[in-house]
């Protein structure tokens, strides 16, 4: 990681930042204020259409660290609205099965890794950087779902099944299983737009979610340098 990092301030390689919706390109664009050695691309919104999406950037080749980025739901007690998460793991929270027990992940169904790890150190600098900054970050699961929480029971669960979850967006996982395809490091953050639990659309507030993700943004760019 530290050599991509490396690579990536050099501009011998890029870094590629996939964010689901044009708002949320627009927001790290101008954050990173033309910096070279970035391009920010829309992956859609889902695991799936992330991957894909993230796939087909990574083919041309040129680049040492992917970020997934964007507006996302924050767990009580975690983060509120505004605040910013940083990826511990990025963690598939729906892949898995219903049992009379329980949930069980695909890990435990013995199908993979519902879990992509991150560089904790690099994750470690984002986050002091940004609190340097007088932004509030933490770093914590970021879980991937397909289906937005609606209600309390849901968030309940997934705190539960993932101890410490913090965020949750819906590209994550798909954004950082196509990086391991390409042996590259993924990152992710989420720049928190509302609370997850019972849904409330009003209670939604993307433009002050918008705007802490555009100050990570430009920290990124002095964190990488
Ligand atoms: O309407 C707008 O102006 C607007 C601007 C930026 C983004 C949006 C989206 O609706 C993006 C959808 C995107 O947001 C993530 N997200 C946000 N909150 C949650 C959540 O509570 N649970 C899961 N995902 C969430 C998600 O990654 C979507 O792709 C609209």
């Amino acid at each position: 990681m530290i050599q991509a990092m490396t690579q990536a301030s050099n501009m011998e390689t890029k870094v590629l930042i996939m964010t689901a919706v044009e708002a949320e390109r627009d927001a790290v664009v101008r954050g990173l204020g033309g910096a070279a050695g970035y391009d920010v691309r829309i992956a859609g919104v889902g695991p799936a259409a992330a991957a894909a999406c993230t796939a087909a950037e990574l083919s041309s080749g040129g680049y040492g660290l992917v970020v997934s980025a964007g507006i996302g739901g924050g767990f009580a007690g975690r983060a509120k609205i505004g605040d910013l998460v940083v990826a511990s793991e990025i963690v598939a929270a729906d892949l898995g099965a219903e049992t009379p027990d329980g949930y069980a992940s695909v890990d435990e169904l013995g199908f993979g890794s519902s879990v992509v790890l991150v560089d904790a150190e690099l994750a470690r600098r984002w986050t002091e950087a940004l609190n340097a900054a007088g932004l509030v970050a933490v770093a914590g699961p970021i879980l991937t779902l397909s289906t937005v929480t609606g209600t309390a029971e849901t968030a309940a669960k997934l705190a539960e099944r993932v101890p410490g979850a913090s965020a949750e967006g819906m590209e994550g996982y798909g954004v950082a299983v196509a990086a391991r395809q390409f042996g590259l490091p993924a990152m992710e953050i989420r720049a928190v737009s509302n609370p997850i639990g019972p849904r409330d659309r009003s209670a939604w507030r993307i433009p002050d979610a918008l705007h802490s993700l555009e100050a990570a943004s430009s920290i990124l760019k002095e964190v990488l340098r």
